[in-house]
């Protein structure tokens, strides 16, 4: 079963709730990976590897997912001198990849060095402009109380979008109503947070604003994959 046999019996609907998903293959064989990212395509627009799938599969894994057809988000969350960042999202955005993460904490210079060699990296390749999202307080964390100083750091470096909760979405769009946001720790009713602190469920995220929406283990680690995303899209449809 997919979206459209699904939801549109008689027409193939371009757009829908999966131009809102991002799939997480958080696994370390990529294998799997590629397989889940086969059996899911129809319900997701993005694939996002994380550190786990990237220190397995190295950045081949960018071409591939994205032979696919997927949209690729690199989520390597980049924290290191501003040099450092700079030269590495140089690299990831010659690659392909249409998002990568850098960490806000790491201040303005280290994430405006990350914006500029990522755009570099793709300009350089011929490719289209690649999106840098902040991360500003990780779901697993309780505490968000360093959210407004990080978004600062993500506008005044020019970060086209940032990584929050669902909870944040409120004081995200007001400090930065053209940020496009991406929401991980996404839970649907009555499953297990795991190690996650700050969650909410598809439909919650949507309404308070998510632009794109990280679903990971609700997906990755159910019995029947498709069927999980067929669910989540038809809560969101
Ligand atoms: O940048 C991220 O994607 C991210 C930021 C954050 O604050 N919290 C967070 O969980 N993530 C990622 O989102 C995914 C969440 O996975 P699940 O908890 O399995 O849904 C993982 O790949 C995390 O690395």
């Amino acid at each position: 079963m997919t979206p459209t046999d699904d939801l549109f019996a008689d027409e193939v609907p371009e757009h829908g709730p999966w131009d809102h998903l991002a799939i997480a293959l958080d696994v370390d064989d990529v294998v799997v990976a590629l397989r889940l990212a086969t059996e899911l395509q129809p319900w997701f627009r993005v694939a996002k590897v994380g550190l786990e799938l990237f220190s397995s599969a190295g950045p081949e894994v960018i071409g591939s997912l994205h032979d696919l057809g997927y949209d690729v988000f690199c989520d390597l969350k980049l924290h290191d001198i501003p040099t450092t960042v700079g030269k590495a999202a140089r690299v990831i955005g010659s690659l392909g990849a249409s998002y990568l993460t850098v960490h806000t904490a790491g201040g303005v210079d280290m994430v405006r060095a990350g914006n500029e060699g990522l755009l570099e990296g793709a300009a350089n390749a011929g490719l289209t402009a690649p999106s840098l999202l902040g991360v500003t307080v990780l779901t697993s964390d309780p505490d968000a109380s360093q959210l407004r100083p990080r978004l600062d750091v993500a506008l005044e470096a020019g970060c086209e979008g940032v990584v929050c909760a669902a909870t944040d979405l409120a004081e995200v769009l007001e400090v930065g109503p053209e940020l496009v946001t991406v929401v991980p720790g996404i839970r649907p009713e009555g499953t297990s947070t795991d190690d996650q602190a700050r969650v909410a469920t598809p439909r919650a995220a949507i309404e308070a604003g998510a632009d794109l929406l990280v679903i990971g283990r609700v997906v990755t680690a159910a019995d029947d994959p498709a069927a999980a995303a067929a669910a989540i899209v038809e809560s969101l449809s």
